[in-house]
């Protein structure tokens, strides 16, 4: 590689991984503090792996066990994608869908479309992680990291980071939102991102 493939590798890798990563974790953030019973779920998880030890290190046995902590990080991408669309062209001329596509068209794929079908999801609208622990999910019906030859090479590690950060914050802390019933506000482009998110922090009375 040329020095400046290697530069275009790491630039794309900090600009794809660090506003991705922090506008995901606001919307989960939002989410968890505004259902209540969700919140409840989740310290049910947390307390029944760490106990009242809620300084220790997150291990990979944990990251199995965290069932219903995933469930809510794809139900937050299912509502509000971070990267709600991607770009792809041709390489050759193609038929699909009985339409004839000369080489180099831009296709654009819109997953917050897809993940609010009514075909693919029981009241898409409504927030409910439970879907993700009774198999609702149908193939291809969620698309969180892309898909194919250019899917995200993070998509591992970052579901990993999401994970430990959940962990981290709700197993030691009370999250409120500042005004419960403002909506989430964030700006929508080729990524979804959030404005601001203005939360009141303290540590677990229970
Ligand atoms: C939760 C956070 C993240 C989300 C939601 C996300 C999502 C995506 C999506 C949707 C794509 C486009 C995939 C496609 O075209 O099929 C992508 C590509 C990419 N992501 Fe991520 N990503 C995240 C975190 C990261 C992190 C942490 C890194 C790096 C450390 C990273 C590096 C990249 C790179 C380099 C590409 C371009 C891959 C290519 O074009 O071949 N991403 N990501």
């Amino acid at each position: 590689m040329t020095d400046q493939e290697i530069m275009s590798v790491i630039l794309d890798s900090f600009i794809g991984g660090s506003d991705t990563t922090s506008h995901f974790m606001c919307f989960i953030v939002y989410r968890i503090a505004k259902n209540s019973k969700v919140l409840n779920r989740l310290r049910e998880e947390l307390d029944s792996i760490y106990g009242q030890n809620r300084t220790r290190q997150v291990t990979p046995e944990d990251l199995i066990k965290l069932k219903y902590t995933e469930a809510i990080i794809k139900e937050t991408a299912r509502i509000l994608p971070v990267s709600p669309i991607i770009l792809r062209f041709n390489s050759e001329d193609d038929e699909i869908a009985g339409y004839k596509w000369p080489k180099n068209t831009a296709f654009t794929m819109h997953f917050a479309g897809i993940h609010h079908n009514k075909r693919y999801w029981k009241d898409p609208e409504e927030f409910n992680p439970d879907r993700f622990m009774f198999n609702e999910e149908i193939k291809n019906s969620l698309i969180i990291f892309g898909g194919g030859l250019r899917a995200c090479p993070a998509r591992r590690m970052s579901m990993i980071v999401l994970k430990c950060l959940i962990v981290l914050i709700f197993r030691k802390y009370d999250i409120e939102l500042i005004d419960k019933d403002a909506p989430l506000d964030y700006s929508s482009t080729i990524i979804n991102t959030c404005n601001k998110l203005y939360i009141k922090m303290n540590p677990r009375k229970d």
